[in-house]
């Protein structure tokens, strides 16, 4: 699994108390590297906020048990998508578009978010990955707010526009094919509803001249990345961020 860290900005081992005397500052002993105070806070944030449930659970062991990558969305990551996509306030009827459904974890969670009524189209190019996505929906009692369809994402979301405009799209499949994917949902998410694109980190290598990889599958994988977030970022028809967890979720809202 792609794990969930926060990103922190400010000196990790101080402790600022400014409710005494003057400004206080405590040093508490502290895990010496980086990487374990990261973990210590991805531990803590999994344990406060509880981002799987047993439903979640067997998803992941459902995918296990087919041999399956674990490489669904991040733990926190999922839960942030879920509440995001609530706080949203879809109406009932709000679509929802997701390219890369794998076992169905975050299919899971954007169906919960999108409630009663709303939908979720899915598109997995694995046929045996889709037979599993489906049977994680039915066991989570929401067959009936999501649709798998098997294919490649190119072609089944071209099928799809003319069931929109959407609510909002999840990307979260081929990185070389982010941009394809964004062409698409300049046209088909409606204003107010939200693009998200998940692994915009580009596994820690964002920052990075694609041209610096020698595999062409890495350059491609980057450049995609690069011009996902960079166009999004420039595109006067959306407001867009960044979240700094630890594979980085791209969100976007389109605004005209
Ligand atoms: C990272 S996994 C998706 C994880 C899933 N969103 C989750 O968090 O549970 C990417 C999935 O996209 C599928 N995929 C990759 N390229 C695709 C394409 N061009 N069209 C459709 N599916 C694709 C892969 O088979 C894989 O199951």
């Amino acid at each position: 699994m792609y794990g969930w860290r926060p990103v922190l900005i400010s000196p990790p081992h101080l402790l600022y108390r400014p409710a005494l005397t003057g400004m206080v500052v405590e040093t508490l002993p502290y895990p010496e590297s980086l990487e374990d105070r990261l973990h210590a806070l991805e531990d803590y944030s999994e344990r406060t906020f509880k981002p799987v449930d047993s439903v979640l659970q067997e998803v992941v062991e459902r995918a296990h048990a087919h041999n399956m990558p674990d490489i669904h969305v991040g733990n926190m990551d999922g839960l942030t998508l879920e509440v995001i996509i609530r706080m949203a306030g879809y109406k009932k009827a709000s679509t929802m578009v997701e390219v890369g459904a794998l076992a169905g974890f975050s299919g899971i969670v954007i169906a919960r978010a999108l409630g009663p009524g709303g939908h979720l189209h899915t598109i997995e190019f694995n046929p045996d990955y889709a037979e599993v996505a489906r049977e994680s929906f039915r066991k989570a009692g929401l067959e009936d707010r999501v649709t798998v369809h098997i294919g490649r994402a190119s072609q089944v979301l071209e099928q799809l526009a003319e069931l929109g405009p959407f609510d909002g799209i999840f990307i979260d499949a081929d990185k070389d094919n982010y941009p394809v994917y964004l062409d698409w949902a300049e046209k088909n998410i409606r204003v107010g509803g939200g693009v998200f694109g998940d692994n915009t980190f580009g596994f820690g290598h964002v920052w990075r001249d694609p041209e610096d990889f020698e595999e062409q599958h890495l350059r491609s994988a980057i450049s995609g990345l690069r011009s996902f977030n960079a166009r999004l970022a420039d595109n006067p028809n959306f407001r867009a961020t960044i979240l700094p967890t630890d594979q980085g979720l791209t969100m976007a809202v389109r605004i005209k």
